[in-house]
């Protein structure tokens, strides 16, 4: 899977900008705040409808502009595909594959599988478990339809329930109807649960060889998903828990609230790793995701690696750019020092100043 080109129209801070890309190596390079980021955030935006950052739709647009465009040409095999995204200030944004709308964001994903990765993923392991789960998700979200339709079901009846239990404080008559949102949570919570299990599973595997080749042998990591609640009990859970949810009026039971934990020689690398150790799970995690989503896709991903490598020692940048092997790679960095110092390939480089590409 390649990039062909990327086209944007009032995006951030991008008036109009045009770009083909290299099958491989892509660096955009230039000063801080000048719109390399913003670039990248685009790529993930057409991979995922969602902005890496968080951002809303209209946070995306120009300022002092109505809508956004974004064109993104992928190559599949051989096959060219168009990815148009429109971005519009009060209302959902629009996307059309080859032309022809979509509508569900669920018919995007796969068509474009990306990686991103930044300074933020370095944190994973010490920041809070809303982005350990985040990372499953959208990793998840991109392999595995049947567990996108489940996710979003889930976290509609999660939404749902949450206002019921707020609602009931001052209307106790609506207590009978918490049952039929039970069902329904317990339904979709199970697949999640169970997928959830599997991707860990395979994913720890992968990441425990990369871990000690990355520190030759001196640790080793384990990686180990913790469910709130496992998936054969959770009837149970959600109604032996319903006294405590309506006292604190929001679901306090599910995989809403699930975790990922690492350690390293049995230890907790969390609370007792030392911020390197930290770093380095982060990385390993990193490229082991990687190498499953190779393993899994027949297509390579594309990787978008934002500003990571100031953020590594040269041993860790080496490591990371090994793994990259053959597939395309977008890369943002200040300047090309590290590049050049380590001789490190560019297959093709943009040159980035307040939103144009200069040269
Ligand atoms: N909606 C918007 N409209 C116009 N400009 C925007 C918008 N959103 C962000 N910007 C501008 O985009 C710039 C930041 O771009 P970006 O995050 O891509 O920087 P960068 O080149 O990656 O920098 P760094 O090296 O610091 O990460 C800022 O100047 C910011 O003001």
């Amino acid at each position: 899977m390649i990039i062909r080109s990327l086209e944007l129209e009032n995006y951030r801070n991008y008036e109009s900008l045009h770009l083909n890309f290299d099958d491989h190596i892509n660096v955009f390079y230039g000063d801080n705040a000048q719109g390399k980021t913003n670039a990248l955030e685009a790529m993930f935006l057409c991979a995922t409808t969602k902005s890496h950052r968080g951002s809303k739709d209209r946070e995306m647009i120009r300022f002092g502009a109505e809508e956004s465009h974004i064109k993104l040409i992928v190559e599949k095999q051989g096959v060219p595909c168009r990815i148009d995204m429109h971005l519009k200030k009060n209302r959902s944004k629009g996307v059309a594959v080859n032309g022809i709308p979509i509508h569900k964001v669920t018919e995007l994903f796969g068509i474009l599988n990306v990686i991103f990765f930044s300074p933020e993923d370095l944190g994973i392991i010490k920041n809070s478990p809303a982005e350990r789960r985040r990372f499953i998700d959208l990793e998840l979200c991109q392999l595995d339809k049947v567990y996108t339709h489940n996710l979003i079901n889930y976290n509609k009846v999660v939404s749902q329930r949450n206002k019921l239990l707020k609602e009931i404080d001052y209307r106790k008559d609506l207590l009978d109807t918490l049952e039929i949102w039970d069902m329904q949570m317990v339904r979709y919570a199970r697949p999640v649960i169970e997928r959830r299990q599997e991707f860990v599973k395979e994913l720890g595997r992968i990441m425990a060889e990369i871990h000690g080749s990355i520190t030759g042998s001196r640790e080793k990591i384990r990686l180990e998903y913790a469910p709130n609640v496992d998936a054969s009990v959770i009837e149970r859970k959600l109604a032996g828990e319903r006294a405590r949810d309506l006292k604190a009026k929001v679901s306090l039971t599910g995989p809403h609230r699930d975790d990922l934990l690492f350690f390293i020689n049995d230890i907790d690398v969390r609370q007792f790793g030392s911020q390197g150790q930290q770093r380095t799970a982060a990385l390993s995690l990193k490229l082991a995701e990687i190498e499953l989503v190779k393993k899994r896709i027949r297509e390579k991903p594309v990787l978008l690696l934002d500003d990571v490598l100031s953020e590594l020692d040269s041993g860790r940048q080496e490591r990371l750019l090994e793994s990259v092997g053959d597939i395309q790679t977008m890369i943002t960095c200040t300047g090309l020092d590290d590049f050049v110092a380590h001789c490190f390939h560019i297959d093709k480089s943009f040159h980035i100043e307040s939103g144009r590409q200069i040269d």
